[in-house]
């Protein structure tokens, strides 16, 4: 029997072009398909994770600025969503004026956001907000100038773009000084010539706060957050979050205002991830990402529209509910091991444990650190949760086939 089905299945006229194809790119194509649109995706290199579900894919050097403006070009985009930190962005900011795509948030966020002195200068001096103390350096001479002047010991040692930790470190005591910045200036995601260096907070607890900044009924925008996600970070990457944090009243609503006043100055539509130090009812601005962050991986379980399902209403201007409806955690799954060819074990046992899930990212290359997967639980407490999603994570084995 032939049935007639209507128009053949085509693309929606909608189309958004994803710079960075990750996981977290993966998550978001899924979520802005799911609402019709025509999803590209970008990375610099190819069979990227959300490469393998998009409708057309592109692999160049997104720092070129010349090969970007050509694909953009190319492409005609409606919407430009940056997805990781190494992107020439002035390309996007010459884009913007010529008002035919919409750079999510917005272009300005994307450049301030990218580059730790940007974001450093509207938090700690424009909007006043609490940081560590801070300085950056342009030689090892100017590192140590800035270390011995005030920054002092424990100090964190970072290019200004990088992301995930790559070519951060702590350094204790002035010995380890040229080793850290030796590291910062080869091993960020892009050399921009200079490092930050931040005086160590002594937390009691870290958190993203997811905020978003959506259009309301009557089309005003409105700044929305989720649950407080606590997480732990190893070598500046995370290895576990869950939701929610327990904290003070005074702590939340602290975290609230810096993060709505972070966004608010940053302006747009979309998702931001907002981490915060806390200590007792102190609170610190750390770093604000205008995207979905990996530490919010744990809301594909822990709330009814996840942190990509809400980037991608806010930013085509339908409604968002940012709702907690299960306690749940994320451990991550590293590689382990460096090989191009893959096989995954322990998927039967992991899945045993309950309400457990796993999402394998499917990145075509892994490395003894590059995060593979996510392990995610609900429970009814965030201990059982996180205990769940660590006992799973650790099932999942990944050797090399050869
Ligand atoms: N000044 C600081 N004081 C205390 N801890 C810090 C400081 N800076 C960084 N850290 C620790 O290192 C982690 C990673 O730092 P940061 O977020 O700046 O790195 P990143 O490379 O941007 O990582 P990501 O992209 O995953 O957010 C923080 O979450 C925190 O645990
Ligand atoms: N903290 C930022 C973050 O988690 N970014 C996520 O990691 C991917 C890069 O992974 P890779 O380095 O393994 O290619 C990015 O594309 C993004 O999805
Ligand atoms: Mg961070």
């Amino acid at each position: 029997m032939v049935m007639n089905i209507g128009t053949p299945c085509r693309a929606s006229a909608t189309k958004a072009l994803l710079l960075g194809s990750g996981e977290l790119g993966k998550e978001i194509a899924i979520s802005l398909q799911r609402y019709g649109v025509e999803v590209i995706a970008v990375d610099r290199y190819d069979h990227a994770p959300a490469m393998q579900l998009a409708h057309r894919s592109y692999v160049i050097d997104m720092t070129d600025a010349a090969a970007l403006k050509t694909l953009i070009d190319e492409v005609r985009p409606n919407y430009i969503i940056p997805e990781l930190e190494a992107i020439a962005t002035d390309a996007l900011a010459e884009l913007e004026t010529t008002g035919q795509t919409t750079i999510v948030p917005n272009a300005r966020a994307i450049q301030l956001t990218m580059n730790r002195e940007g974001i450093r200068q509207l938090a700690a001096v424009e909007l006043g907000l609490p940081t560590s103390r801070y300085a950056f350096a342009e030689s090892f001479a100017e590192l140590q100038a800035a270390v011995n002047a005030g920054i002092s010991y424990p100090c964190f040692i970072k290019p200004t773009m990088s992301s995930s930790g790559k070519g951060q470190s702590m350094v204790k005591s002035a010995d380890q000084l040229q080793a850290a910045w030796d590291y910062a200036k080869t091993a960020g995601r892009t050399d921009t010539g200079k490092v930050i260096v931040e005086a160590k907070i002594e937390f009691d607890f870290e958190i993203t706060l997811l905020t978003v900044r959506a259009l309301n009924a009557d089309g005003q925008v409105e700044t929305q957050f989720c649950a407080p996600i606590g997480h732990r970070q190893e070598q500046g990457d995370y290895r576990e979050s869950w939701q929610p944090q327990a904290m003070s009243d005074k702590a939340l609503a602290r975290s609230q205002q810096i993060a709505a006043d972070i966004t608010g100055a940053l302006g747009g539509l979309g998702l931001f991830g907002v981490e915060l130090f806390i200590k007792g009812d102190q609170v610190w601005f750390s770093e604000v990402s205008p995207r979905p962050h990996d530490t919010g991986m744990v809301t594909l379980v822990s709330q009814r529209q996840n942190e990509f399902d809400l980037h991608a209403r806010a930013i085509l201007g339908l409604p968002v509910d940012t709702k907690l409806t299960h306690t749940a955690a994320s451990a991550v799954i590293l590689g382990g091991i460096d090989s191009q060819d893959i096989v995954y074990s322990g998927l039967d046992q992991a899945l045993q444990i309950p309400n457990t899930d796993i999402r394998l990212f499917g990145k075509p290359e892994a490395f003894v650190s590059r995060r593979m997967g996510v392990a995610l639980a609900t429970a009814a407490c965030v201990d059982e949760a996180r205990n769940h999603a660590v006992q799973a994570a650790g099932l999942i084995g990944i050797s090399s086939a050869g």
